[in-house]
């Protein structure tokens, strides 16, 4: 009978915890040695992937090698290319005999040419593979190891890194100081947040130039460690994903409440009571400030509409409890009058996602929120509402920390919108996005992505996997919508990328 194995390749590995199950797989019999070999063949393999079939006017493989492991597997990936054909040559920024342990015993074995630090080689060469610093590195490139990556990054030649590009904090996703500019990276065992975290995915070649070689890590490393961080792909929350049986009724898939816009953001909290159905909700209900509700009334079918005077008329209508999830925020107003409608709907329990206008309108209340909170948030703050909201946390610096620093100190979910969009829970699990393209960033987008997150909370989706597949879709959508997508296109496709 076939084991059900679960799949880990979504699980990503801080640079410590990967030295942790480099030392457990040591410990459990799979020798330094042999991981740094398969390591080395991994990097070989990929590298005669881009280079294609070995031939005679192959401009030369320069491998750059430093004075860790980073360099080992260097040397180890430049004997296979030579046995393979390949013209290979090392080019060294430290004394080989300065070498120690595993990196030292692969550069006994390499019998081929080893260059001294030359940048006029490297402009002629046609691939360079970077080992000069991996998941070591502690502190800033500089002096000649700088040098070598500049000149690297000058040259025409076709960049591969080694476990990480030189320069890049693999825990954080942002360069110390110079750093090398890779078209693909070799990574070991699973993937790092600074493989993900932008601008490290494009310093590392961008995601489908990210390659994984297994090197022999047991599976069983990750009981210990216990990863709290993941790749935001289906594998982590499809198994949670809300699907409607054969009888379920609408009741039973939610009803979405969502505060309705003013002048003149009317459109935003209709994208999202529109996200909100098209995601599976039963229901959804947009409450309209009395002002506004013969626009909202003729401009939506699908949804609801109700009308309301003061902010009692909108808390009233949670005395119905099928009325779970409220969405806040989106061309809410920022002021007094948005605060005190999101403290009442944390105080009646409800799950809500704040967003936009409500974000901005707790700037210096959210320990009211915190102490209020029966229910369950996600806000959804892009850097400039973060920014307002956080000012001392680190996100310039290191964004996934900065992201779970604020999820522990508010209790609530967070969904840290950008390039490589994160969401983190209050207990420390954060997954990171990788597939939203460049035309996401329009007008809107932020509000479909709250309707999409509170339609699956309604459905009773748990919070942390909701707002992860949240942010898959919209970005798939958006991948399937294509360039000169606008926000209600991805209502839309919305349907056609769903589990
Ligand atoms: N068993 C293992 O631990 C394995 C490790 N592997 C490789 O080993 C790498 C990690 O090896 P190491 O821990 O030796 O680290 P690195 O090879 O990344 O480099 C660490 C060395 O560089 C020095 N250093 C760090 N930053 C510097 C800077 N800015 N300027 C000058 N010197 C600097 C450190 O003092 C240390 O001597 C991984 O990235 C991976 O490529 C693989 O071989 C797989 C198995
Ligand atoms: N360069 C980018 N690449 C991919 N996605 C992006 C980029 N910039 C922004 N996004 C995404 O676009 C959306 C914009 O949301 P938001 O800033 O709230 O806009 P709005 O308030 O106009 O709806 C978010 O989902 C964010 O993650
Ligand atoms: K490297």
């Amino acid at each position: 009978m076939a084991v059900a194995t679960a799949r880990i390749d979504h699980i990503l590995l801080s640079p410590s915890e990967m030295a942790a199950a480099d030392a457990y797989a040591i410990e459990h019999g799979v020798g330094g040695l042999e991981l740094m070999e398969r390591a080395g063949r991994g990097v070989a393999r990929i590298a005669s992937d881009y280079l294609g079939d070995p031939s005679s006017d192959l401009d030369d493989v320069v491998i750059l090698t430093g004075p860790g492991n980073n360099g080992g597997d260097g040397y180890v990936a430049a004997r296979y290319l030579a046995t393979w054909g390949y013209p290979v040559r090392i080019m060294s920024l430290v004394d080989v005999s300065s070498l120690q342990g595993d990196a030292a015993a692969m550069a006994r074995q390499w019998d081929g040419p080893v260059l001294p630090a030359d940048l006029a080689v490297l402009s002629a060469a046609g691939m360079i593979i970077d080992g000069l610093f991996g998941a070591g590195l502690s502190r800033p490139l500089e002096g000649q190891a700088a040098d070598i990556v500049q000149a690297a990054n000058q040259s025409d030649a076709f960049r591969l890194a080694i476990d990480l590009p030189s320069g890049l904090d693999g825990a954080t996703g942002q360069p110390t100081g110079p750093c090398f500019h890779a078209d693909a990276t070799v990574t070991f065992f699973l993937k790092k947040p600074g493989h993900l975290i932008a601008p490290g995915r494009f310093l590392c070649g961008g995601t489908s130039n990210i390659h994984v070689a297994d090197i022999g890590t047991p599976a069983s490393a990750l009981e210990a460690i216990k990863p709290v961080a993941f790749a935001n792909e289906p594998a982590l929350w499809s198994g949670l994903f809300p699907h409607a049986g054969p009888f379920s009724h609408k009741y039973d898939r939610g009803h979405v409440l969502v505060l309705g816009g003013r002048e003149p953001a009317l459109g935003a909290s209709r994208l999202s009571s529109l996200a909100a159905l098209r995601s599976g909700a039963g229901l959804v209900t947009l409450a309209a400030p009395a002002e506004t509700y013969a626009v909202q009334a003729t401009a939506l079918i699908d949804v609801m509409v109700r009308k309301f005077e003061a902010a009692f008329g909108f808390l009233g209508m949670l005395s119905d409890p099928r009325l779970s999830t409220v969405v806040l925020g989106p061309g809410a107003g920022v002021g007094e009058r948005t605060a005190k409608l999101v403290e009442g709907v944390i105080s009646k329990g409800r799950k809500a996602v704040v967003d936009a206008d409500a974000l901005t309108s707790l700037v210096d209340r959210l320990d009211r929120v915190r102490t209020t909170n029966k229910g369950l948030i996600v806000m959804t703050p892009h850097d400039g509402e973060f920014r307002r909201l956080f000012p001392g946390l680190p996100l310039d610096r290191d964004r996934l920390a900065a992201a779970r620093e604020a999820a522990a100190q508010t209790g609530a979910y967070l969904v840290l919108k950008g390039v490589s969009t994160i969401v983190a829970a209050p207990d420390g699990r954060a997954s990171v996005a990788h597939n939203a393209p460049a035309w996401l960033s329009v007008g809107g987008t932020g509000d479909v992505l709250s309707g999409i997150i509170a339609g699956l909370l309604a459905q009773g989706m748990p919070a942390f996997e909701a707002a992860s597949a949240a942010v898959w879709l919209h970005g798939q959508a958006a991948v399937k919508a294509g360039r000169g997508m606008i926000a209600s296109d991805l209502l839309d496709i919305l349907p056609k990328v769903l589990p």
